[in-house]
């Protein structure tokens, strides 16, 4: 049995939870229970607060953990990651009021910062030559400036809202983020391989997700430019079509790509296009 500790409720448990969902892991949860076992894999999950998750892992009280990047890195131990899971994306930033002046960071030398990310901050500052008072408070950070707590902030900005409905401007990304796998160092060799398990599926899941599955028709003197614009896997899959000078053409499209390449196929006589959801890939 492998144990695994997730937020309990916040801005990473959804996405933890379908996480591991997708990766066929059954298990039962309910708001009050901290800890579940899954039913189909020799894995537990506990519910935890963030912060609590790469000391837990760190010390071994569970073998691995899904956190952000800011908050492993501000606990000291960046070498627990094993794999960037691509979701909780977001930023650590510095930022001042909106009226503030403000040229480069050497604006902020001798000034107050609240921040929750004292580590991170300090670390970037000595980087940049600039000596701070930093007053660390747990959250609703954005709230010090306007009550005469700090000349400014250092705080997590992904859509930049909250800065913005309380009269903040973002000036330094002093970090950026997201959700990351990590491991205890120290796992056997029976845990490793469970593990190894875990990342074999994410991946698949991650990569899955990442891609389309594409289906359409072209003309038989169109199929070089075709093959050229979804060479696929390996290749594509080619199969005639009823209609004579016609063949069906099958293939993966990254979800990056896939407007574009799209437009391109349509140029060179595609018709008929076909976009499905990937659930596992493995390559
Ligand atoms: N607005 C956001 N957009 C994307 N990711 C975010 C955002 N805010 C936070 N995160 C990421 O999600 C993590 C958890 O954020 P959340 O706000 O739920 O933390 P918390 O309030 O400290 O939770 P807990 O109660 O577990 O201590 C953050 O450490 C960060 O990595
Ligand atoms: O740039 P935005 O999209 O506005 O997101 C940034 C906000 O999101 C997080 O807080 P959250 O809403 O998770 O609340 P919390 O303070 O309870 O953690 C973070 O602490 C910021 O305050
Ligand atoms: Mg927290």
């Amino acid at each position: 049995m492998i144990r695994l500790a997730i937020q309990k409720s916040g801005r990473l448990s959804e996405d933890s939870l379908n996480l591991i969902r997708e990766c066929g892991i059954s298990f039962v949860s309910s708001t009050y229970k901290l800890k579940t076992e899954a039913t189909n894999f020799p894995l537990e999950i506990l519910f935890l607060r963030d912060d609590d998750i790469p000391g837990y892992v760190q010390d071994g009280v569970a073998d691995l953990g899904i956190v952000g990047q800011n908050v492993l890195v501000e606990a000291g131990f960046p070498k627990l990651e094993v794999e960037a899971l691509g979701f909780s994306k977001c930023r650590l930033s510095l930022a001042v009021p909106r009226g503030a002046e403000y040229s480069s960071v050497a604006s902020l030398q001798g000034k107050n910062i609240a921040t929750s990310y004292p580590e991170i901050l300090g670390r970037y500052l000595t980087g940049e030559g600039v000596q701070a008072q930093l007053h660390t408070i747990s959250g609703s950070v954005e709230i010090a400036p306007s009550i005469g707590l700090a000349d400014a902030i250092c705080d997590i900005v992904s859509s930049g809202s909250t800065l913005l409905g309380n009269g903040l401007r973002e000036v330094e990304t002093v970090f950026r983020s997201e959700a990351v796998l990590i491991a205890n160092q120290n796992l056997n060799t029976e845990k490793q391989h469970l593990l190894e398990q875990l990342r074999f599926r994410m991946q698949a899941v991650r990569r899955a997700r990442r891609n389309k599955y594409i289906i359409l028709n072209a003309p038989v003197a169109a199929l070089d430019q075709v093959k050229a614009l979804l060479p696929g896997i390996k290749s594509p899959t080619v199969t005639k079509l009823a209609e004579e000078g016609w063949v069906s053409v099958q293939s993966v499209v990254n979800e990056d790509d896939f407007w574009h390449v799209t437009d391109q196929l349509k140029a060179v006589g595609a018709e008929g296009i076909l976009v499905l959801p990937i659930e596992k890939m493995i390559s």
